[in-house]
């Protein structure tokens, strides 16, 4: 017989209501969470799974509705109250302090009553890491870490903690299949211990593979519950974007473009960079090369030298020699990234707030950014009209939800923020692209819309280059990938000849043979 507090639900979100001026994020939602269960939060992008999430941690306060925790009416005031009940959240967007360390980092949101040193707070996190396959040093200093390592630093914090409920919004959007087969375990493991999970993904055949209930979610109501076990991918994404509407399913274009015999109009030629960070990975004789209409894509396991090849491709790092970088016939690596910009070189980067946008501008603000070399000036000035028309282009075009061009980027969510970076970008006609995982955290439809963007500039004569974790985005969207490891890069394999194991394999550290 089960025992009575078997029966009591862990969490029971009833009649939940938060509205952001008279737009609803959450409108009536109910939720129920059992011990030991790992639910999924499912919709589309804007659908209201974040706000939901930050409510139930006491980070966003709702209007209405109540919360009851193990069977007790609670008030989630904020989040330490929300830790103290034993609720702990990994955000799509980390809250880490860039300039301390790992264990700096989690030191600090360890309950102060329980009075942690750093060594043992570095040994903790030696042990956890080790127990559940999350690879990570804990003397590194936070800003040398890849969004990847920084999500598994999060998921740490969390495990640090004993937490009887663990809330993940989109934690495998930038993990490798490997790295997410790995997190699946822990977190089964979490949960066979009587820790609840609640887990937002697009990523719907992982959904399947991992939970057995789910709450979907569409324009801020819930609209169906269902087990995704006993559903198709069709099906689920159905029920999140509505029977009427067409939705891409994931992965689905078509043939793949022929490999080209076009000029080569973006060019690395042996790239030698000393890292200066000592804990950097140093890049070691680059070579690659990008036709006009051809998508190149870079493989690679997180912190193997991705983040210092981009900040030395978008100009953020100059090159020790200008023609180790061309651009068509022109070379660049002197340049520096208005330059670049200005030669036709777009660039979507790894981290969204801070780098590819000011959360605190709006819109138009972000949008001029890194627009303003396409008429949007004139003698120094902004052309509003001008401006107005161009964000909004690209809010149409890559259907980007906003309650308005004046709004703060900060407030978008985070898939309608990726739109918006790519529709930015793209926009501007690049004669190369370079995007640092295009599709983190967008959903089905959006993904979609997305890789078709990146086919039609290749197909109109664009290069692109795509360096992205998500192997799956790679093979789907590319006519040639390599892989990067410890600062090297393997040889280009055609779409055509590749094998996933061969790949898999390289990013693991087998040599390029
Ligand atoms: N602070 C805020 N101010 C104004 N609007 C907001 C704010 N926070 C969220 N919103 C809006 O509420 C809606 C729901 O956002 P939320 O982040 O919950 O969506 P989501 O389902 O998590 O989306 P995604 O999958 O893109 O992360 C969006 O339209 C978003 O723009």
């Amino acid at each position: 017989m089960q025992g009575l507090n078997e029966l009591i639900p862990r969490l029971q979100v009833r009649n939940i209501t938060k509205s952001y001026s008279g737009f609803f994020a959450n409108n009536q939602v109910n939720l129920t969470i059992q011990a030991g269960e790992i639910h999924a939060l499912l919709g589309e992008n804007g659908a209201g799974k974040s706000t939901l999430m930050k409510i139930i941690y006491g980070v966003v306060r709702p209007e209405s509705g109540e919360i009851f925790w193990e069977g007790k009416r609670v008030d989630i005031t904020n989040p330490a109250k929300a830790r103290s009940l034993g609720i702990g959240m990994v955000f799509q967007h980390f809250c880490l302090f860039e300039t301390l360390t790992v264990t700096e980092n989690i030191a600090l949101a360890l309950p102060a009553s329980e009075q942690w040193n750093l060594g043992q707070v570095n040994r903790k996190i030696r042990v956890l890491s080790q127990e559940y396959a999350l690879d990570i040093n804990p003397d590194s200093p936070v800003y040398t870490l890849s969004v990847g390592e920084k999500q598994r630093v999060e998921i740490i914090r969390c495990l640090c903690v004993a937490t009887k409920l663990l809330i993940l919004d989109e934690p495998t959007a930038v993990l490798t299949p490997q790295e997410t087969e790995k997190l699946f375990l822990t977190l089964q493991q979490i949960a066979a211990g009587g820790c609840s999970i609640l887990f937002s993904s697009h990523k719907l055949q992982e959904v399947r593979s991992l939970c057995t209930h789910a709450t979907i979610l569409r324009n801020g109501e819930v609209i169906a519950e269902c087990n995704p076990q006993a559903e198709t991918i069709d099906s689920l994404a159905r029920m999140m974007i509505g029977e009427d509407e067409g939705h891409g399913g994931q992965g689905e274009y078509g043939k793949y473009h022929t490999p080209p015999t076009s000029p080569i109009c973006f060019q690395v030629r042996d790239l030698c960079l000393e890292s200066k960070h000592p804990l950097g990975i140093s890049l070691q004789h680059i070579n690659l090369e990008v036709r006009s209409g051809e998508i190149v894509g870079i493989a690679g396991v997180a912190g193997n030298g991705q983040r210092e090849l981009l900040a030395v491709l978008s100009g953020e790092v100059i090159c020790p020699k200008a023609d180790m970088i061309m651009l068509g016939e022109i070379p660049i690596g002197d340049c520096d990234v208005p330059q670049r910009r200005r030669l036709g070189l777009a660039y979507i980067p790894e981290e969204r707030l801070g780098v590819a946008i000011v959360p605190n501008m709006n819109l138009l603000e972000n949008a001029l950014l890194t627009g303003y070399s396409q008429g949007l000036l004139r003698n120094g000035m902004i052309r509003q009209r001008k401006l107005k028309a161009w964000t909004r282009r690209i809010c149409d075009a890559f259907n980007v939800k906003q309650v308005g061009l004046n709004s703060l980027a900060a407030n978008l969510s985070g898939g309608n923020l990726q739109k918006f970076i790519v529709g930015r970008e793209i926009q501007q006609n690049p004669t190369i692209l370079i995007a640092a995982h295009p599709s983190w955290g967008v959903d089905v439809n959006a993904t979609v819309t997305i890789h078709q963007a990146f086919m039609e500039m290749r197909n109109m004569g664009a290069g692109v280059l795509v360096v992205s974790e998500d192997l799956d985005e790679l093979l789907t969207l590319c006519d040639r990938i390599g892989v990067i490891y410890k600062g090297q890069l393997s040889p280009f394999i055609p779409i055509a000849d590749i094998s996933r194991e061969k790949i898999g394999r390289w990013m693991g550290g087998v040599s390029f043979v």
